[in-house]
């Protein structure tokens, strides 16, 4: 296969990849806005920060899978990617230590001004009066937003800080998170209105999706304490940066940024922000993921989704639907003979069932086989009845799929 890395990762993921016979193009410096043009040739295409927009996809021929080398998808247009056919695969989890060591980072340089005391030492300064006026963080209470990969390891060190953590309840949680949420004693609530008016330290762990852009707006900021801090490390755009810089002046905020809005899409530019430049804000570039550590797991998986893509199973598929889609799945246990699948999916097509999507597995030596088939549409007992009346056909059953 033809892999283009239109940034930089790490040089194992070449190695390792060449070593399976795939040809790889590095090509970091590559703009977003000519990777259309580059990427005709290519199976795969391996991004952090480059953005892939519509035409990408548009211009491709041969383009198959686009492997986002980190957590966060939203610079990819997964939904042309969709109809266009290609997968989209994000590596979720490899880097949120790294993020989250950098989140706490972000917490004591600001709770003890470290940057403007390096800042005035580096001048020639020594000054400690001024600096001596942190608040600390043990006894603390920090709300954190998106108990994902990230907020759960915030989450524990916070807590390993002596920290009360708070955050939104939220149904559906798996029981392993569940349990970790108890361990670490993490109080929810309900609403924002509930946590902002509680925590000294606010973080973002979310995605930027349409639920979560523009989360952090002047509501949002009212609700918080004044002093309080807000950390960001997820993406810029949850903050209504125009509100934050009027919190910071009025409201005594101060906040810890890794992200900004408008910031650079490549590794260096030319960039001022009013935010970043403010005396009240510690910052850094858009460093959460970049620690060895982080991107020797991040250059592994994307050799394993690679190796995956190939045997046909790409793991961290992001446009995808969810594992069942339609109505009902069928299972149908059957001999494993030519043509009687297509009995089975000729019978579904006269009852006027539309197959979603479907697996076909092979049992150990061979004899028989498992199909799973999703499909839209009333599964009648008859039906059963009848696929299952076929002599090559071992058993059938079929489940509802729950629409919520
Ligand atoms: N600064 C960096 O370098 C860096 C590195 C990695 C990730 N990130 C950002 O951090 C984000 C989180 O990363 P992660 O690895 O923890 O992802 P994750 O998917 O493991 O966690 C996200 C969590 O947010 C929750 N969530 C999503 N939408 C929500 C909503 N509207 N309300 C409440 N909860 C919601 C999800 O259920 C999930 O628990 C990424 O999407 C990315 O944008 C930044
Ligand atoms: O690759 C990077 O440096 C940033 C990655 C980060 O934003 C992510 O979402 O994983």
């Amino acid at each position: 296969m033809r892999v283009l890395f239109a940034d930089s990762v790490g040089k194992s993921t070449v190695t390792d990849l060449e070593a399976r016979g795939h040809t790889c193009v590095v090509e970091p410096t590559l703009q977003a806005g000519d990777l259309a043009a580059r990427v005709a040739g290519f199976d795969v295409l391996v991004v952090r920060s480059t953005k892939v927009g519509a035409e990408v996809f548009e211009g491709a021929d041969r383009l198959a899978l686009v492997i986002r080398a980190g957590a966060g998808t939203n610079t990819i247009d997964t939904a042309t990617a969709a109809a266009r056919g290609v997968l989209v695969a994000n590596l979720p989890g490899r880097n949120a230590i790294a993020v989250a060591e950098l989140t706490l980072g972000l917490l004591l340089a600001v709770d003890r001004r470290i940057v403007d005391g390096t800042v005035d030492l580096r001048a020639g300064r020594w000054d400690k009066k001024s600096y001596s006026a942190a608040q600390g963080l043990y006894g603390a209470t920090i709300g954190v937003l998106g108990l994902g990969s990230i907020g759960l390891e915030v989450a524990q060190r916070a807590a390993a800080f002596g920290m009360h953590v708070m955050a939104l309840s939220k149904p559906g949680r798996s029981a392993r998170t569940t349990a970790r949420l108890e361990e670490l004693r993490v109080r929810t609530v309900e609403t924002l209105e509930d946590l902002l008016p509680a925590c000294d330290v606010v973080t973002l762990h979310l995605p930027s999706s349409p639920d979560t852009v523009g989360l952090v707006d002047k509501d949002f900021l009212s609700l918080m304490k004044p002093g309080a801090v807000l950390l960001n490390t997820s993406r810029g755009e949850l903050v209504d940066e125009d509100a934050l810089l009027e919190a910071l002046d009025e409201k005594d905020l101060r906040a810890g940024l890794d992200v900004y809005a408008d910031e650079p899409g490549s590794g260096q530019a030319e960039w001022t922000s009013r935010l970043a430049q403010h005396p009240r804000v510690v910052g850094t570039h858009h460093i959460g993921a970049s620690t060895q550590q982080a991107q020797d797991a991040i250059a592994d998986g994307v050799v394993e989704i690679v190796d995956a893509f190939v045997r046909g199973e790409p793991p961290h598929c992001v446009n995808l639907t969810p594992s069942r889609i339609g109505s009902s799945t069928l299972t149908v246990r059957h001999l494993d003979r030519v043509g009687v699948l297509a009995r089975v999916l000729d019978l579904l097509s006269r009852k006027g069932l539309n197959v979603e999507q479907m697996q076909n597995r092979v049992f150990r030596g061979g004899d028989a086989a498992v199909a799973t088939i999703d499909v839209d549409g009333v599964v009648t007992d008859d039906l059963v009845a009848e696929l299952g009346a076929s002599s090559d056909v071992l058993g059938v059953s079929s489940t509802t799929i729950d629409s919520a």
